[in-house]
Order: C-alpha cells, then structure tokens, then sequence
C-alpha cells in the first residue's frame, strides 16, 4: 500500500429548486495520505466533509479529479463509520460485526476486537439493549475487522456527552495503536482532534478547500494528557488566526 493521492477539481451538486444552477461544494482540493497516518478533517458545518468521505469511499463518483487509493489498481477496502452506527436491530453485537465477513467470520481476531472495545460481556445483546456509546463502539470494531486499506470516520462521537466520548476515543487510539490503519477522520471539535491526529487538516467553507495542513507533534504516550493537548491547542489557535474562525 502507498500514499493515498486525491485531488478534485471541481464537484456540485445540481440545487433542488434551480435546475440550471449548482452548489459548487469542492475545488481543487488536494490531499496527499501516507499509510497509517491518523488524519483529522476539520472545517465548518456544511463545508463538504461528508461529501468527500463518500467520494474517497467510491459512493459518489460524479466529480471531475482523481483519487488514487495507493492500491495498485486492486480495488481498495473500505471500513466506514458513520454519524449513525447503522446496527441492524435483529442481530447481537457479535453478530452485527461477523456479518461483513463474507466467510467463515475469524472467531479469535472478533474475541480480541471486542476485548479491546471492552464489549466482550455484550457481544450476545441486541443494538435496543446497548447505549449510544456501546453501539459507537461495535460499528468502530466491524470498520477495523476487516482489516481495511483505508477506515474513513464521520464525526463517530457526535452527540456523545463528553465523559463518553472521551472514553469511546481513548478505546479507539489504543485499538489504532495495536493495530495501525491509514484513517480519515471528521470532526468539529479541535480538542477530539488534537487527541487522535498525526495531521491535522482545516478546511475552508465551501467551496471546500485545504486551508492548513499541520503536523502534532504530541507524541503518543501523551495523548490522554488534557494539558498537553490543550497546551497544543492554544499554540495553534494563536500560530494559525486563519483557523479560528473555521471552529
Ligand atoms: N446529495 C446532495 N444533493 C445536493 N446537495 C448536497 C448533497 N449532499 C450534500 N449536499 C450539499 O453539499 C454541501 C456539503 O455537505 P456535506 O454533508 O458534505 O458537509 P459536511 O461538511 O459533512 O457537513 P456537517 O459537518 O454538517 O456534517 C452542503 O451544502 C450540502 O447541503
């Protein structure tokens, strides 16, 4: 697997009541993703995030640019948490996660994901039985088990309170840590970003655009420490006035 290599010229989208006109939604974005690299897209409510993820993800191939998944032509897999954990109700959590598997599902490697989401007590319970945060954490192990190429990640904590989505983040960076994976994540929250992220990505209102590209140097062992990554943050905010007003 290589770098992931996407650049988009221009996607719209046709405006609902004005066939003739197009809300112009991307523009020469350009955006180079090495392989496990924990990437954090930041930008403003309605900036084109999701619209990029679908694009990164082969849902919506209506633009003019290209992606390059680093691949080599092979077809790349795709593990894709959404805002909504999408669980299906008539399956137990052990089940909701063995139904990607088009095979016999790796009994040992699902043993070891729900360990280390702490969800091994629940794996026989049903998604009406589970809080928001447990139902977070099974659609994150069924995006990791299938060992993707790319795990693309919409505001997975959205609307979590913040002790839960504190601990659902700590589980996910220890998880990624045991076992990398190239990650796009999305997310309006600078701290939620600073505590995961390698790059941080800030993104313009649309027309969608890359505004500032920049490295944490936090190390990894530090993450979990709120006056680091605060202490990160302010230096941020202050080095980089072209980002305040995008948060
Ligand atoms: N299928 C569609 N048809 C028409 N317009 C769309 C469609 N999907 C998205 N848009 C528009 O494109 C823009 C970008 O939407 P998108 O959902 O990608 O933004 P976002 O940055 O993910 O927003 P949020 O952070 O609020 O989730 C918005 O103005 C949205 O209304």
């Amino acid at each position: 697997m290589s770098d992931i290599r996407i650049r988009i010229d221009n996607k719209t989208f046709a405006l609902p009541n004005a066939a003739d006109q197009r809300h112009h939604a991307i523009a020469e974005l350009e955006l180079v993703v090495h392989p496990h690299q924990f990437v954090c897209l930041v930008g403003p409510s309605g900036c084109g995030k999701t619209t990029l993820l679908n694009m990164i993800a082969g849902l919506d191939r209506h633009y003019d640019g290209r992606i390059d998944m680093g691949t080599a032509g092979k077809n790349p897999s795709i593990g894709y948490v959404f805002q909504n954990p999408r669980l299906l109700p008539w399956l137990s959590v052990r089940q909701n996660i063995e139904v990607v598997f088009q095979q016999a599902p790796p009994a040992a490697l699902i043993d070891s994901l729900l360990d280390s989401m702490q969800l091994l007590d629940a794996q026989h319970q049903y998604p009406e039985r589970l809080s928001l945060g447990m139902q977070r954490r099974v659609a994150i192990i069924r995006a990791f088990a299938i060992d993707p190429d790319i795990l693309l990640m919409d505001e997975p904590f959205v609307s979590l309170d913040a002790p839960t989505a504190r601990q659902v983040r700590s589980l996910l960076y220890s998880l990624w840590l045991k076992r990398p994976h190239t990650v796009l994540f999305v997310t309006h929250d600078l701290r939620e970003a600073i505590a995961l992220a390698d790059r941080l990505i800030f993104l313009s209102p649309s027309p969608m655009r890359v505004i500032s590209d920049i490295e944490v140097p936090i190390a990894r062992d530090r993450r979990h420490d709120e006056a680091f990554t605060e202490s990160f943050r302010q230096q941020l905010l202050q080095n980089h006035p072209e980002i305040g007003g995008l948060l």
